[in-house]
């Protein structure tokens, strides 16, 4: 059966069909063929008028800002790649400045590449543009239920107000006492474990925090999986679904009338949604670990004066931050080890202070005062290698005028963090890895710059910033204190010599982007060094 003529063998069907992994329509026969035809040229006649209207409507106020002209109608659609979309976002940056802007199918997306043009953007015109686009994708995957991709509204609003509740500055002191015993395991797991991938120990503990905070159960276990625990790898297409033409439907919108009566193409999202939701609501019910802090203890001891009372609710919440936090953690460490591969000299520096500061002893909290190079790492991990480089997208709610441009109501917006962080105004030679650079001349923490966030510009901005940033800190600062302390990390070596990662070589996973596998070897500073984790977990 040959395909409608929209998805003839062309470039375009290749580059949607390679990368959305789109089912082929085969089963549609005879009269629902030609229906389907028709409603697909017909819409497809649609959307080219309302990109002319909105071309048109563009052309007659203010400019957009600079970019790649692409295509007439089309716009860019050939030029974004199927996989890294950030790399072309800095490339087009590079070339014509901190805010650009391009178009895809008469879609307008501003891509705000500067830490001043994303203070005056994102945050101080916060009120206009905290939206989100519509994703489609993630809408038939979540029904939306997951705050962090819905708009403003009665449902985020309560959702967020009910994290923040539990993940603020002061409440996420309450989980040092889990950030505490899994940087532990993470340790240990590492010493007993050697044989077991290093990717597996991070995503472990990452998960495993992120799994108590929030339902307040047992620590995830290394070798056995919770049962009907999702693996990584199920929550992917929701991460690939909220970049921006990260599904096909989201770039082609007229697909969506015919793919939401088609429950034969739809089947995947709902049996998707069905297993996720099961999942969430039952870690939300199941009894808790007596005494432990969580956000599922507090919704069920607060319920409807937060006006969060049904577990399908509160599943969801928990399920939305689960999603949140592991990956973006885990990736965080990754990064942070590959960083320490490359740059040996900066992990002796962070050593020297931890072995004047805590000696034999391992690390903890109550340290993190006196540990200014952790906190100087950390940040400079998350600025050399943001784990979320095209950062959640939000969009426009009104016209907006920025200097001379036009940004229009609707447009997708994209805090590019990766040339953010390497913003020359404030991180002169931004591809180097220098923790240093937020150290002064006594070794403690500059204050931050304007519109950094604490010099931390990957965790977003305005009313959307990251809830969960305070907690993925803390898991942060305590985790690398303690794997610094406890081990020497040395490239694996094969007849040719070091294997050595190349810190420019990806893998993309939506919303994340994942280093490339690579290889470390973790030696022992300590000899006994089994017996100095055994601390109680109020000490440690
Ligand atoms: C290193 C770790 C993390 C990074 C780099 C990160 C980054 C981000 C970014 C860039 C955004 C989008 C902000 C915006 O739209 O302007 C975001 C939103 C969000 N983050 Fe994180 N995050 C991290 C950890 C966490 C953790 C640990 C949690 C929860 C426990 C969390 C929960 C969320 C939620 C729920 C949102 C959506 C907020 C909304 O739309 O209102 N994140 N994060």
């Amino acid at each position: 059966m040959p395909f409608p003529p929209l998805f003839t063998c062309d470039r375009l069907h290749w580059r949607l069909f390679e990368r959305y992994k789109i089912v082929a329509p085969y089963s549609i026969t005879g009269n629902a063929l030609m229906m389907n035809i028709l409603t697909l040229c017909s819409s497809l006649s649609l959307l080219l008028v309302l990109a002319l209207i909105r071309t048109n409507r563009l052309r007659s106020t203010r400019p957009l800002p600079p970019g790649p002209k692409g295509l007439p109608l089309i716009g860019s659609l050939l030029e974004i790649p199927s996989r890294l979309l950030f790399l072309k976002l800095v490339e087009w940056s590079n070339q014509s400045g901190p805010l650009i802007s391009y178009k895809v199918l008469g879609q307008v997306i501003v891509v705000v590449s500067s830490a001043k043009a994303a203070g005056d953007i994102l945050d101080r015109l916060s009120a206009k543009t905290s939206d989100r686009p519509r994703y489609i994708k993630a809408e038939y995957l979540t029904h939306n239920m997951d705050f962090g991709f819905v708009n403003r509204g009665a449902f985020w609003r309560t959702q967020r107000r009910a994290a923040h509740e539990s993940l603020n500055v002061r409440a996420a002191k309450d989980f040092q006492l889990v950030q505490n015993e899994e940087s532990r395991m993470l340790v240990e797991g590492l010493l007993l474990h050697p044989e077991i991938d290093i990717a597996k120990h991070i995503y472990r503990h990452s998960s495993s925090v992120a799994w108590r905070v929030i339902y307040g159960h047992e620590a995830l276990k290394l070798e056995v999986d919770e049962p009907g625990l999702p693996s990584d790898s199920f929550f992917a297409p929701l991460l690939l679904a909220a970049v921006p033409g990260g599904s096909i439907v989201d770039i082609l919108p007229f697909l969506h009338p015919l793919i939401s009566r088609s429950k034969f193409i739809r089947r995947y999202s709902d049996e998707w949604y069905e297993r996720a939701s099961a999942f969430f609501v039952k870690a939300h019910v199941a009894p808790q670990v007596e005494g432990m802090p969580s956000l599922s203890a507090k919704l069920k001891e607060l319920g409807e004066k937060i006006g969060m009372s049904g577990d399908e609710d509160c599943g969801w919440l928990g399920g939305t931050l689960y999603i949140a936090a592991q990956d973006t953690t885990a990736t965080s460490l990754k990064w942070f080890l590959i960083a320490m591969l490359l740059h040996p000299q900066a992990a002796a520096a962070v050593r020297r202070q931890l072995d004047q500061v805590v000696g034999n002893r391992f690390p903890t909290f109550e340290d993190m005062d006196n540990l200014s190079h952790i906190h100087a790492i950390i940040k400079e991990v998350l600025r050399w290698r943001p784990p979320t480089p095209t950062g959640v997208p939000h969009a426009a709610s009104e016209d907006i005028m920025y200097d001379k441009y036009l940004i229009p109501k609707g447009a997708i917006l994209i805090a590019n963090s990766w040339s953010i962080g390497r913003d020359p105004s404030m991180y002169p030679d931004g591809e180097t890895f220098d923790p240093s650079r937020f150290l002064d001349e006594q070794g403690d923490i500059k204050p931050s710059s304007p519109d950094s966030h604490d010099n931390y510009p990957v965790f977003g901005h305005g009313r959307r910033i990251c809830v969960g940033k305070t907690l993925a800190i803390n898991t942060l600062l305590i985790a690398v204190a303690r794997l610094l302390w406890a081990f020497e990390f040395e490239p694996v070596r094969d007849e040719h010599g070091q294997l050595l990662p190349d810190p420019m070589k990806f893998r993309d996973n939506g919303l994340t982007v994942w280093p490339a596998e690579f290889q470390i070897r973790l030696v022992p500073r300590f000899p006994d060094l089994l017996d100095r984790l055994d601390v109680s977990p109020e000490e440690g």
